[in-house]
């Protein structure tokens, strides 16, 4: 099944859903989710897309990632630890789908990643997720964060991320304090969450995993917004209980598989259209 080139990827889904009918979908489909992502978080993100209800396949092999892309509901491409292989294996999935995230994990800092990043994003990934400071080098703004972690806050990649949105046609997700999604017509911020998720690795990258998985039964904006919402009510309801950064891993988890559609109240988010110059 070598070179794999399908006359017609998997194409968006069209619905536009709120998060708890988003949940609703996924809980009902339970999404083939296919992940390349970092060796770090590989576990901790296969258990998040388990507990929420999605199904989880780290197919990130070259002559098999693309065939697979071609029947997965969703796939992450996840920059952190970007292998040969991996490499090879991301040229596939974006030939295969248009169901795919781009989460540029540390671009601008490291040459092999940040071009790699540029080359995938002129293949049209649906949405593209990650901290500030990685949305702002992608764009040509800023020169990335502190190796994997971001220096520069949400709200100021909110200009960079609506013009990224506008010229390349990809939804574009912000995490933070405030988690930003726009598709450059429109901005939903996200607040809630807990910094507890960013002293546990896989934070960013199981939410790239996630916006993934909610691909496979909504539209990217949907898609994005519901995975946000998920995880900051997620993180709140094992911040709650944990007595640190070991213990939220575990309770997070455990709420991700016990939350409801009921519990993803739209009111939370703020949503604004805008203008950008096109
Ligand atoms: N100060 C914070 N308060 C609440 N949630 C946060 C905070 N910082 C980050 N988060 C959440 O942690 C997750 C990971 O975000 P972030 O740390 O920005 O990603 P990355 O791991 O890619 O750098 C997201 O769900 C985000 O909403
Ligand atoms: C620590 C590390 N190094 C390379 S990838 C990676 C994981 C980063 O994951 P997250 O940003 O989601 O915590």
């Amino acid at each position: 099944m070598a070179h794999v080139h399908p006359a017609h990827p998997m194409p968006l889904h069209a619905a536009h859903l709120t998060p708890a009918e988003a949940l609703a979908a996924l809980r009902a489909a339970a999404p083939l989710t296919q992940c390349i992502t970092n060796h770090v978080v590989t576990g901790f993100t296969a258990n998040v897309l388990l507990a929420l209800g999605a199904s989880a396949a780290m197919v990130d092999i070259p002559d098999e990632a693309g065939a697979f892309a071609g029947v997965a509901d969703g796939v992450l491409v996840n920059l952190g630890t970007p292998t040969a292989e991996q490499r090879a294996a991301a040229r596939e999935v974006v030939a295969a789908t248009d169901r795919w995230v781009l989460d540029p994990v540390a671009v601008g800092t490291l040459p092999v990643r940040t071009a790699l990043a540029h080359e995938l994003l002129a293949h049209g990934p649906a949405i593209v997720r990650g901290n500030a400071s990685e949305i702002l080098a992608l764009a040509g703004a800023g020169g990335g964060g502190r190796g994997v972690d971001a220096t520069d806050g949400p709200e100021a990649a909110a200009e960079t991320a609506m013009r990224l949105a506008a010229e390349t046609g990809a939804v574009v997700a912000v995490s933070g304090v405030v988690d930003l999604v726009t598709d450059g017509r429109e901005v939903v911020r996200v607040p809630g969450g807990s910094p507890l998720l960013t002293r546990v690795t896989g934070g960013g990258c199981s939410l790239g995993a996630t916006m993934a998985a909610f691909l496979g039964v909504c539209a990217p904006l949907s898609a994005a917004v519901a995975a946000s919402l998920v995880h900051a009510r997620a993180a709140e309801v094992a911040a709650a209980g944990a007595d640190g950064p070991g213990s939220f891993a575990v309770r997070f988890l455990d709420a991700l598989a016990a939350l409801e559609p009921a519990d993803l109240d739209e009111a939370r988010l703020e949503r604004r259209m805008v203008e950008v110059a096109r």
